[in-house]
C-alpha cells in the first residue's frame, strides 16, 4: 500500500478524516486531532485496498465521510447481464457494496436489463454484440441468482467488524423504469441535459472514435442511461453513491453531472482498482477463459483451485508472499489483524500453502456457501493426492473406475483416504 504522504487536504474542525489523492490512489488520513472514526467504511475500504478514485474529487475528500458518518446511506453497483454469470472480475465491486452493508449502509445491485441492450463502450475496442431480449432475460436470471447466493452467504458466514445492524440489499433491473419511458419525452427532457463537448470528451468515446470502425450512436448514448439511473435512483431510493470499476469513471460524471443540473444534489462516485496478477493479466481469467461465480459454468471445486493454484510457483515466492496479502484483504472480510497472523504464519511455512488456502476457502464459502466450500476440499484431497485405489495414488477427480483395475474381480475396491482411513466397496452386477 502508497504510504499517505501526498498532499492532503485538512477538512475542517468537525471532520473526522482527510484525504488525499497521490498517483491515483485514494488515500485517507486520520485526523489526529479528532477521535479518528476508524470503523469508518471508506477508512476501511481504503486501508483493504478497495478505493481508487472518489469523484467529485474534491467534495467526495470533504463532505463524502461527513455523509457516511451521518446516517444510514444508499449505494449502488450496476451489472450488465452480457453473460448467463457474473465472474471474479466482478468480485470486488460486489464485496465492495458487502462492505457498505456491513457498516450499515443499504446496497443496491442494479442489473442492466435495459443497458445490456445498449453495451457499454466502456473499456471495450469493438461494438459489442447485440443481444437478443430472450438470452438478456435469461442472462438476468443466472446473474440473480448469483447476486442473492453471494448477499445470502455473506450475512451466514462473513465475519463483520462493525456492530451496527447490516444494511438492506435491494436487487434491481432498470428495464423496469426504461419499459414506461416514451423516447421523445426522454430526449426532449434527459438528453437536453447532456452537453455534446462532455459526452464526446470521455475516454470511452474518444478511444472508439479513433478505431476504424468508429461507434454508433446507441453505444454512444450509454452514459446518458447509466446516468439516468443513478438519477432514477436518488430520486426514488435516495441513493447517493455509485460504485464502479476504474474503466466506469466517465459514466460516473455523467451522472454526476446530470443529477447535480437537475437537483443540485451532491453525489459520488467510487471507483474500485482493476485487479491483476503478478503476471500483469487480468485477476479472473484461467487460460484466457472467465473464471465464473455460477457452478454449472465453474464449479465450486475449479474456482477454490483457481485461487490455491495460481501464482503458485516458486520462483515468484517473493511476490507470491505480499500479493496473497494484497487478495486476502480484498477478497475476504477477514479482519486485518487475521490476515497479518496468517501471512506471518504463511512466511515461516511457505509449503503448507495456509495463506492461498485461506484466500481460496474464504472465496468458495462467500459464492457457494459452506456445502460449496466443503464439495470442494474433498476434491483438493484427490488433488493432494490424498486418496489411494486399490494402493494406487489417485491424483484427478476425473478419474473413472475401470473394471479389473479398480473394481477387482471379486467385485471389491479398496478405499484409502489420508493415512488411516480404510474402507472396501462392495459393488454389485444388476
Ligand atoms: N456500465 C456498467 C454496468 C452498469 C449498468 C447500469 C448502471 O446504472 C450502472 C452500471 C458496466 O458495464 O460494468
Amino acid at each position: 500500500m502508497a504510504a499517505p504522504t501526498g498532499i492532503s487536504l485538512r477538512c475542517l474542525g468537525y471532520a473526522r478524516q482527510w484525504f488525499c489523492f497521490r498517483r491515483h490512489r485514494f488515500i485517507i488520513v486520520p485526523n489526529r486531532r479528532h477521535s479518528v472514526s476508524e470503523s469508518g467504511v471508506l477508512y476501511l475500504l481504503n486501508k483493504r485496498g478497495i478505493l481508487k478514485d472518489a469523484f467529485p474529487d474534491t467534495a467526495g475528500q470533504l463532505q463524502l465521510p461527513m455523509l457516511l458518518e451521518s446516517g444510514s446511506q444508499t449505494v449502488y453497483c450496476g451489472f450488465d447481464p452480457t453473460a448467463e454469470s457474473l465472474h471474479v472480475g466482478n468480485l470486488l465491486a460486489i464485496i465492495g457494496l458487502l462492505h457498505f452493508r456491513s457498516a450499515g449502509h443499504n446496497a443496491i445491485a442494479l442489473i442492466g436489463g435495459a443497458t445490456a441492450r445498449i453495451g457499454d463502450p466502456s473499456g471495450k475496442a469493438t461494438e459489442r454484440e447485440t443481444l437478443s431480449e430472450k438470452s438478456i432475460e435469461q442472462n438476468t436470471r443466472g446473474i440473480r441468482d448469483c447476486l442473492e447466493r453471494i448477499f445470502t452467504n455473506h450475512e451466514l458466514y462473513s465475519p463483520r467488524n462493525s456492530k451496527k445492524p447490516l444494511g438492506t440489499v435491494n436487487i434491481l433491473n432498470n428495464a423496469s423504469w426504461y419499459r414506461g419511458i416514451d423516447v421523445v419525452e426522454f430526449l426532449s427532457t434527459v438528453g437536453r441535459h447532456f452537453r455534446m463537448g462532455t459526452l464526446l470528451s470521455r475516454h470511452s468515446v474518444q478511444s472508439r472514435l479513433k478505431s476504424a470502425e468508429g461507434m454508433s450512436l446507441t453505444e454512444f448514448s450509454y452514459q446518458i442511461f447509466q446516468a439516468y439511473d443513478f438519477y432514477h435512483l436518488n430520486q426514488h431510493h435516495d441513493c447517493r453513491i455509485q460504485l464502479g470499476g476504474t474503466d466506469q469513471l466517465g459514466n460516473l460524471m455523467s451522472g454526476y453531472e446530470f443529477i447535480h443540473k437537475v437537483t443540485e444534489q451532491q453525489v459520488f462516485g467510487l471507483t474500485i482498482p482493476l485487479v491483476t496478477t503478478s503476471t500483469g493479466d487480468k485477476l479472473g481469467k484461467t487460460a484466457g477463459n472467465a473464471v465464473w461465480l455460477n457452478r454449472d459454468k465453474t464449479s465450486p471445486f475449479e474456482l477454490y483451485q483457481y485461487f490455491v493454484r495460481q501464482l503458485d510457483s516458486n520462483a515468484q515466492r517473493q511476490v507470491i508472499r505480499s500479493v496473497w496479502g494484497v487478495y486476502l484483504k480484498l477478497f475476504t472480510f477477514l479482519p486485518l489483524p487475521e490476515i497479518e497472523h496468517i501471512m506471518d504464519q504463511h512466511g515461516r511455512e511457505p509449503e503448507k500453502r495456509g495463506a492461498q488456502k485461506r484466500l481460496a476457502a474464504e472465496v468458495t464459502k462467500l459464492v457457494h456457501g459452506k456445502e460449496g466450500l466443503e464439495s470442494a476440499k474433498r476434491y483438493q484431497m484427490i488433488t493432494d493426492g490424498g486418496v489411494w485405489l486399490n494402493h494406487a495414488r489417485v491424483t484427478s477427480p476425473e478419474q473413472v473406475l475401470i473394471p479389473g483395475q479398480h473394481i477387482l474381480n471379486n467385485g471389491l475396491t479398496l478405499i484409502r483416504i489420508g493415512k488411516k482411513n480404510f474402507y472396501i466397496v462392495k459393488w454389485l452386477r444388476l
